[in-house]
């Protein structure tokens, strides 16, 4: 087997990074792709209690173990399997489920500052920045992390403003410049999805 594909898909949070990498796998066919969420690696802090937890500031790149992840990619690109963490977002920790990945012909890595990273970002074969308006970015993030993050309305609006806008500004919009490909709006942006999904082919194609 070849060395895999790597796209990394980052932009900020509620941009719609994960629904365009989904929107990809599914173009593509579900066969031997994976998706990996930068999420998964957030740092583990079990040893932490959870009024601690809270205090993480959890958009600085210090907030992830990029080692693991890195090791988790190489280990891919060498054709091993790996144990990839279950993140749960109600407790700000790593649960003790893991998920099996297998070595695959495409990774789709999306997170928030997967293009931060000089090492990270130079294993990526297709660097994609999703880039949505700010204020749409705050209503989505908001609806999704009452509804599914196990958040109050009061604490994404404090988040947001204390921690999660200053640090886009600082770490992630300025990880624009390192794409090559800006896809706006996002998910349902099908014309910049095709041209991916047609790139990806034609590579695939070319490694046989
Ligand atoms: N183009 C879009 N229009 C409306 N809602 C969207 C769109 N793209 C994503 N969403 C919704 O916004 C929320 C955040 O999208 P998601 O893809 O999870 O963003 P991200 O991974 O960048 O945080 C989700 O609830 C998703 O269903
Ligand atoms: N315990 C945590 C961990 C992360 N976050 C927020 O998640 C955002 C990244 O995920 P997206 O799917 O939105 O890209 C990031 O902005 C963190 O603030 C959190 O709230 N709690």
């Amino acid at each position: 087997m070849s060395k895999p594909v790597l796209i990394g898909l980052t932009g900020g949070t509620g941009s719609g990074k994960t629904t365009v990498a989904k929107t990809i796998i599914e173009e593509l066919g579900h066969d031997n792709i994976v998706l990996i969420q930068q999420d998964s690696y957030y740092k583990d802090q079990s040893h932490l209690s959870f009024e601690d937890r809270i205090k993480t500031n959890y958009d600085h790149p210090f907030a992830f173990d990029t080692e693991l992840l890195i090791e988790h990619l190489e280990d891919l690109m060498a054709g091993k399997s790996i144990d990839k963490p279950v993140y749960d977002f109600s407790h700000h920790t790593r649960t003790d489920e893991v998920v099996t990945i297998n070595p695959c012909d495409v990774i789709v890595l999306e997170g928030i500052l997967v293009l931060e990273n000089e090492q990270l970002r130079d294993m990526l074969d297709i660097k994609i920045y999703v880039d949505t308006d700010n204020d749409v970015r705050f209503i989505r993030r908001l609806l999704r992390d009452t509804k599914e993050r196990g958040r109050t309305m009061d604490s994404v609006v404090n988040q947001y403003l204390g921690v999660v806008r200053p640090m886009h500004q600082q770490f992630i919009e300025p990880t624009k410049k390192y794409a090559d490909i800006i896809i706006p709006e996002g998910g349902y942006n099908k014309v910049a999805i095709d041209i991916l999904v047609t790139k990806v082919k034609s590579i695939l194609k070319e490694l046989g």
